[in-house]
């Protein structure tokens, strides 16, 4: 059984369709990715299935749990990342980490985690005075904090030097090595192409092709993802 599978997802704010008859599935294990321009429904698709919004209409499973009625225990299972930094610069790393760990019940040690992902130096610095490399680091650390089952990571890359991006990228597969399923929200095809076992194309609120980079670049009968993504989704 997948660990998430989507079916026929709608949501609407008023007038506009946010997300508009969205089905997929992710496996246990798998970076699954989803890929998309801005506005294309890729967080709120991701909002619904961490029971932060609830769709109009479709039915969503995560880890066996429907996110609308089970969002208590489904937030001890499921790791987010904040799409922006969203903590206070005068919060110290430590402090952010040992916050986010008593929301759970079976937190990881801290200082393991600290030092799995580089920041054993800066423990007590404050996040406003991080570089942008180090802060997306510390939110990584807040996704993982619960020992999560799913971890949802939104916009990992945005704003980072190439070095930065590289190593978030390798930080990325130790978390899916460590056997954390881990659903990728992203807008750049390079980091979709390098990372993700399967994803799924959106556009317009739609999924307009899933599968592996390999498979999509075979359907558009394209080289890259880059010039298969501009044609899956009909822009040629
Ligand atoms: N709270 C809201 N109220 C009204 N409209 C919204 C709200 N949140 C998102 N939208 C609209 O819904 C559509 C989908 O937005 P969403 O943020 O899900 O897309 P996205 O693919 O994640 O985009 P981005 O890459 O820019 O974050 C957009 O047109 C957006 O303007």
């Amino acid at each position: 059984m997948p660990l998430i599978e989507v079916s026929n997802l709608r949501k609407t704010y008023g007038e506009r369709v946010a997300v508009d008859d969205v089905s997929f599935h992710v496996e246990q294990g798998e970076i699954f990715g989803i890929l998309g321009t801005n506005g294309a429904g890729k967080t709120t698709t991701v909002e619904c299935l961490q029971g932060l919004r609830t769709p109009d209409s479709g039915t969503m499973s995560v880890l066996g749990l429907d996110p609308g009625k089970d969002h208590t225990a489904l937030r001890q299972r499921l790791g987010s990342q904040l799409q922006e930094s969203r903590l206070p610069d005068k919060i110290k790393v430590h402090e952010a980490l040992d916050l986010y760990a008593s929301f759970y019940a079976n937190p990881a040690d801290t200082g393991d985690l600290l030092a799995k992902l580089g920041l054993t130096g800066q423990r007590d610095q404050y996040f406003g005075k991080l570089s942008g490399g180090q802060k997306q680091r510390v939110s990584i650390a807040l996704a993982l904090v619960g020992r999560p089952e799913v971890a949802v990571l939104d916009e990992l890359t945005t704003g980072l030097d190439p070095h930065a991006r590289r190593d978030t990228w390798k930080l990325v597969e130790t978390v899916r090595d460590a056997g954390v399923t881990v659903l990728l929200v992203t807008h750049f095809m390079d980091e979709a192409e390098r990372l993700c076992d399967r994803l799924a194309i959106f556009d317009a609120g739609r999924v307009v092709a899933t599968g592996t980079p390999a498979e999509l670049r075979d359907r558009a009968g394209k080289s890259t993802l880059d010039e298969a993504f501009v044609t899956l989704t009909g822009r040629d």
